[in-house]
């Protein structure tokens, strides 16, 4: 593609009157930048990207887009916001993926991966090919790729559009992250569908207040239908029983579409059983009732599955197709995962990080609690301080034992994040183990029979965070070591 016409996508740029390179390829690492790319300069929250724009020529840039003039080999085109207009760019690049993909995007504080991955397990029921976008991994048919964030940058993110277009894709879904809306990640994206799981609190460390949090997810629903003069129809998917669905269902041109189980809504739960092999309830929809069985387990799962219909179905999707298959998906890699080496104690392996999931799951627990429960819990480094002894609160309120450890401590003193979360709590039940490997083995070794732990926090993740490396350590495996060893002992 021309380098003028791929300017000519960006609204607030008229200027550019100097070469006309073809564009290859656009990236915005020098280091990938080959014969022919559009380098574009990012203001990183570590490095500036202007700083390799010289690099980036010699590498073979032919054009360069940046914030300030810069001094290099190439024409440099000054844009006011380069990530922002990298999305433009990106999206007019690969060929506005989106308008040719059903594209599903999920919000919320908690419950975006579990979501995601039950639409997409509908969509395979009812014989689509899905396309995948998440924290865990990007997915394309049967395909994994390893990703970053949850909400990729939008080089990767319409590349990997294009990719599910070129494959066939018919349905794509995608956690759509509150940063990734307010640096404009997203930017350019033509979603069909966008579901709001919940609001609680996270990320204060990004946005600051919970007032700017909840805006910076609203974006999703207020762009919605806006932006794009297309005859497919839009779908706005709220939890009406969450108050910042109030808020998103009057910033949205498009359809609403609500789900809950205490306020009146489209889509319902009603009568739910919970057991620990898992749920039944009557799912309430506009095509019928039915009392349905999942393997799934927790309200907040509840939740997510009435999220997952109602988007299935206003995305065509037949509701006894969507019936059968929420009775047979099991659960979520890292998502109320147990280890089970046939010990006589449940250890169950959550990526609670947030005071409300960890509420929730430890709720969970508390039904069917017969015994001690354990709680393995830390907070992260350089992310929200303020969650910390709300962290520390929650566990000791509903575990016997709260062990307090290690949870990518990043370039802080985990002895420092641990001394915040111990803050929040005034009474003696819990214990603090710096070494996350040594909490999680003192849990196992203090079980008895018939106690449940949970190690929180950490999930699918098969690594720690602490200083500038990255170590691997998985729950799960580190569990199971411990549980052998801990047999091998008896
Ligand atoms: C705070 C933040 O969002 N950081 C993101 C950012 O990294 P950064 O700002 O540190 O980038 P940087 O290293 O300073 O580099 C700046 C620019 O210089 C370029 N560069 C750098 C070195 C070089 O030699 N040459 C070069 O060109 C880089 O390619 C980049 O374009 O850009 C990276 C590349 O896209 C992201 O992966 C990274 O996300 C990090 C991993 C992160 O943790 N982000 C969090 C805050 C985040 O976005 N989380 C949400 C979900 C949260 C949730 O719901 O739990 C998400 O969507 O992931
Ligand atoms: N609907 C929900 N409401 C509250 N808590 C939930 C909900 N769904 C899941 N959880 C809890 O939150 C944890 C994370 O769930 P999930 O990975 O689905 O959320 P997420 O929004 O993708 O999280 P993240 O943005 O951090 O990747 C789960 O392990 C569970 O403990």
């Amino acid at each position: 593609m021309k380098l003028q016409t791929l300017l000519s996508y960006l609204h607030d740029f008229t200027t550019y009157v100097g070469e006309n390179p073809t564009i290859t390829s656009i990236e915005m690492d020098s280091r990938e930048v080959k014969k022919g790319s559009l380098f574009i300069c990012i203001k990183g929250f570590t490095v500036d990207g202007h700083d390799f724009a010289k690099q980036a020529v010699e590498n073979g840039a032919v054009a360069i887009i940046a914030e300030r003039p810069l001094d290099v080999d190439a024409p440099v085109i000054v844009v006011r916001d380069s990530r922002r207009a990298m999305a433009v760019l990106a999206d007019a690049f690969y060929g506005q993926p989106t308008h040719q993909l059903h594209l599903i995007g999920v919000t919320g504080t908690n419950g975006k991966t579990t979501t995601t991955h039950i639409i997409e397990h509908i969509a395979r029921k009812a014989n689509k090919k899905t396309g995948l976008i998440g924290t865990v991994h990007i997915k394309i048919g049967d395909d994994t790729y390893p990703t970053k964030n949850t909400t990729p940058e939008s080089l990767l993110l319409q590349r990997t559009f294009k990719q599910m277009v070129d494959e066939g894709v018919d349905v794509a879904v995608m956690e759509v992250s509150s940063h990734a809306l307010h640096m404009g990640r997203v930017h350019g994206c033509d979603y069909d569908v966008a579901v709001f799981t919940n609001l609680t609190q996270d990320h204060l460390d990004y946005h600051e207040t919970m007032e700017e949090y909840r805006n910076a997810k609203g974006l999703l629903f207020s762009q919605l239908g806006n932006r794009y003069d297309h005859k497919r129809p839009k779908f706005a998917v709220l939890n009406n029983d969450d108050p910042a669905s109030q808020y998103y269902k009057h910033m949205t041109a498009a359809t609403v579409i609500t789900y809950g189980i205490e306020t009146d809504s489209d889509i319902m739960a009603k009568r739910i059983d919970i057991v620990p092999s898992g749920m039944s309830f009557d799912l309430i929809t506009p095509h019928g009732t039915v009392r349905v069985k999942t393997r799934l387990i927790g309200l907040f799962n509840v939740y997510n599955l009435l999220a997952a219909v109602s988007a299935s179905l206003v995305s065509g999707i037949p509701f006894s197709v969507i019936v059968e298959a929420i009775e047979e998906i099991s659960g979520v890699a890292g998502r109320f995962e147990t280890v089970d080496e046939g010990q006589n104690f449940t250890v169950i392996v959550d990526y609670a990080h947030t005071p409300d999931s960890l509420e929730n799951v430890l709720k969970t627990i508390r039904q069917f609690a017969q015994k001690k429960v354990y709680v393995v819990v830390g907070c992260g480094g350089d992310r929200d301080r303020t969650k910390r002894p709300l962290m520390a609160k929650t566990a000791v309120k509903y575990a016997d034992v709260a062990i307090f450890t290690s949870d990518n401590p990043r370039s802080e003193e985990p002895e420092q994040i641990l001394r915040d979360m111990e803050a929040g709590v005034s009474s003696e039940r819990y214990v603090t183990i710096v070494d996350r490997k040594e909490a999680i083995y003192y849990a196992i070794e203090q079980a008895q029979e018939g106690d449940i732990i949970l190690i929180a926090g950490k999930g699918h993740e098969t690594y720690q965070i602490i200083g500038d490396r990255v170590i691997d350590f998985d729950d799960r495996l580190v569990a199971r070591e411990a549980i052998k060893e801990r047999k091998n002992i008896c």
